[in-house]
């Protein structure tokens, strides 16, 4: 048994929150996927909700706007906004990155109770070394709370831009995929602030990553969903079953640190 912290994403309402609290998760993950159509009340009460359990809400706005993003902060008062713009390519860091520190100063400014996560891209198995990771670490640290790792899909020589490879263009996760675990590891062997490990993890890796690893925590979406009739993920459905494993093997492995 250790003290690994467990994030599991996107919860959208209050019903699986309630069963994700059951299980043990102790960090919570929604998403507001729209700046125009941003407010939500079923979203709200699942945060509202999750606040008073021992677990702790996260939440992902997919869009960057500083007045946008905090409205949604004033209308969720989550116990963590979770910022994961791409941040870089092959061709190397993305000029938003100067707004984005900007907007994360002024959210710790404006919202000094709110903890800041931001994803850090990290490339697939044996492509670390193609994305500036632990540089985009070091820009971001100083506004930041926590790192997550998430995986970047890289583009093909003969495809548009990696910013488009990604599932939800723009951002990194939800990919399904595991990162480099070598830059991982470099991350938290470095990083002054907690490391979760997220990216492609499930119940049969999980365990394996947090030995390569040793991160402060771990974190799942794909893995842990619900499948269509073809073996797809559903977005936003959870396998209460494939959580419980999760769970089990991230607390079981003998490996991790205590976050907070
Ligand atoms: O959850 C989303 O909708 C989302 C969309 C775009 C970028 C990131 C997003 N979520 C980030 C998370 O923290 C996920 O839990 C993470 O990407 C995990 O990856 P995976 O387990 O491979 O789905």
């Amino acid at each position: 048994m250790n003290g690994i912290l467990v994030q599991i994403y996107e919860i959208q309402t209050r019903a699986e929150a309630e069963r994700l609290v059951a299980l043990g998760v102790d960090r919570i993950g929604s998403v507001l996927t729209s700046e125009t159509d941003w407010k939500h009340p079923a979203i709200r009460e699942t945060l509202d909700y999750v606040a008073r359990t021992p677990a702790r809400s996260s939440l992902i706005p997919l869009f960057n706007t500083p007045d946008a993003v905090f409205r949604a902060l004033a209308y969720y008062r989550p116990y963590m906004v979770h910022f994961c713009e791409t941040l870089a390519d092959e061709n190397g860091i993305s000029g938003i990155c100067g707004d984005l520190i900007k907007l994360q100063k002024s959210v710790k400014g404006k919202f000094p109770d709110i903890r800041i996560m931001r994803s850090i891209p990290i490339a697939r198995p044996g492509k670390g070394n193609r994305v500036p990771s632990l540089e985009l670490a070091r820009m971001f640290e100083p506004v930041s709370d926590f790192f997550l790792t998430d995986t970047l899909i890289l583009a093909e020589s003969d495809k548009p831009s990696s910013e488009q490879q990604q599932p939800v263009s723009g951002f990194v996760g939800i990919t399904g995929k595991t990162c480099d675990w070598d830059v991982a590891a470099a991350l938290v062997r470095t990083s002054r602030i907690p490391v979760i490990l997220a990216g492609g993890l499930g119940p049969e890796n999980v365990a394996d990553g947090i030995a390569r690893t040793a991160p402060a925590g771990v974190d799942s979406c794909t893995e842990t969903n619900a499948v269509d009739g073809n073996g797809r993920p559903i977005r936003f459905r959870k396998d209460m079953e494939k959580v419980r494993r999760f769970v089990a093997a991230a607390r079981n492995c003998g490996g991790g640190v205590q976050g907070n």
